[in-house]
């Protein structure tokens, strides 16, 4: 952990690395307006401790979600409970969570210390406690020297470190954060990821963080919520979502996967035998299908693999192959790919093949998930 970070938990949690953060369980949560649903039954179980993400495109009910987590947005129904005790009607300012948005919010008419110490002024701590606190959580997050400026005097990033320590300096167990570092540029965003992540663990704090950006999700996050059209697709941790997508969409919106259809040859709990409507054949890890069944199958493009004629294969020619610093990203036509089929897109640190060479692609069996064609995504 960065010295700051460490000075800033320390500053934060004096004398004590205990857990801090409290459990969150959210059941059937909806929520519409005119008519259309955003949120369409969320359910989830965070643990105290854990960082969890809201991950999905524009409109997926994410902010909605939040928001209900907040008290700003009465859910239509649906209950919320911290460590077992119902919020769900419970006023904003008495769940005691901490909100940090992309929007600083800092009060521009205040200084940074004013800032800083406002919601221990709204808590009722004493004036001298108040003092102490706020100039220990500022040295340690390196902005004493800003302490008599204004808002508008620091930069994005001073800004988000201040609205980061208003909102630790009172230490809530639930932070609840909606892209916090999106108005960023990428090395400060960086930066404060690290930040952010390291003063969650050293104090353990729960949060639960929305975000559009797929990196920072998996950077910062215990799990990740994928969410499409107001539901949660999966709920699992970064590793789980990106070897076991549960759904084609989850497939495609981690590392856009490369979807080849074809047909289940074998059937029952274990069927594993894929034959591609290329030609060739696919060995997947066991699911249970029908024989016969039609079926897309999903590969990342960092899985497939160039192989030797004599392995079990898929035969193409390659039609692209671009050098991008450590590995090669290369286009490649099946044979008897149907015309409009978008090629295959392989990854490979290998020794890259030639524009026009004829080669053949597999996959290992736990590098391929199996769908049936009607599944959506
Ligand atoms: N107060 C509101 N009145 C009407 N519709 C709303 C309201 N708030 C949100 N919506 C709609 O609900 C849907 C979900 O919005 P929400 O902000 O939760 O999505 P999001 O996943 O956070 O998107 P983004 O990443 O763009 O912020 C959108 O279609 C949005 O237009």
């Amino acid at each position: 952990m960065p010295e700051q970070t460490k000075l800033l938990a320390s500053a934060l949690a004096p004398g004590s690395n205990s857990l801090t953060g409290k459990s969150l369980s959210v059941t059937g949560l909806r929520k519409s307006y005119s008519g259309t649903t955003v949120v369409d039954g969320v359910d989830m179980e965070i643990a105290a401790g854990e960082f969890v993400t809201f991950l999905g495109s524009s409109g997926s009910g994410k902010t909605t979600t939040l928001m209900m987590l907040a008290g700003f947005t009465e859910p239509d129904s649906g209950s919320i409970a911290v460590d077992g005790r119902d919020i769900t009607k419970l006023n904003p300012g008495k769940r005691d969570f901490g909100f940090v948005f992309q929007q600083y919010l800092l009060f521009p008419h205040m200084t940074v210390s004013e800032n800083v110490a406002f919601p221990l002024q709204l808590r009722g701590v004493a004036k001298e406690e108040i003092r102490r606190r706020v100039g220990e959580t500022l040295e340690a997050a390196g902005l004493s020297k800003f302490a008599g400026r204004k808002p508008r005097e620091l930069s994005g990033g001073q800004q988000q470190r201040v609205a980061l320590c208003r909102v630790l300096v009172y230490r809530p167990p639930i932070v609840l954060m909606d892209e916090p570092l999106g108005a960023l540029d990428k090395k400060l965003r960086d930066q404060m990821q690290t930040e952010i992540k390291s003063i969650q663990r050293e104090l353990g704090l729960t949060v639960v963080y929305v975000t559009h950006d797929q990196e920072e999700a998996l950077v910062l996050s215990d799990r990740i919520a994928i969410m499409k059209d107001g539901r949660i697709e999966q709920f699992d941790t970064p590793r789980g979502l990106f070897e076991r997508p549960r759904t084609p969409f989850v497939a495609d919106f981690l590392g856009a996967a490369n979807f080849l259809t074809g047909k289940v040859e074998d059937g029952g709990d274990g069927c594993t035998r894929v034959r591609l409507d290329t030609g060739g054949v696919l060995t997947a890890r066991a699911h249970p299908c029908l024989p016969g069944q039609s079926v897309r199958a999903a590969v990342r493009p960092g899985k497939l693999r160039l192989v030797s004629a004599e392995e079990s294969c898929c035969t193409g020619t390659v039609e692209t192959a671009v050098y991008v610093g450590t590995l090669t990203r290369i286009t490649v036509r099946l044979d008897g790919a149907a015309p409009g089929t978008p090629p295959l897109r392989i990854e490979t640190a290998g020794v890259p093949p030639r524009t026009g060479e004829r080669v053949c692609v597999t996959a290992d069996r736990d590098d391929v998930s199996v769908f049936d064609v009607t599944d959506g995504g």
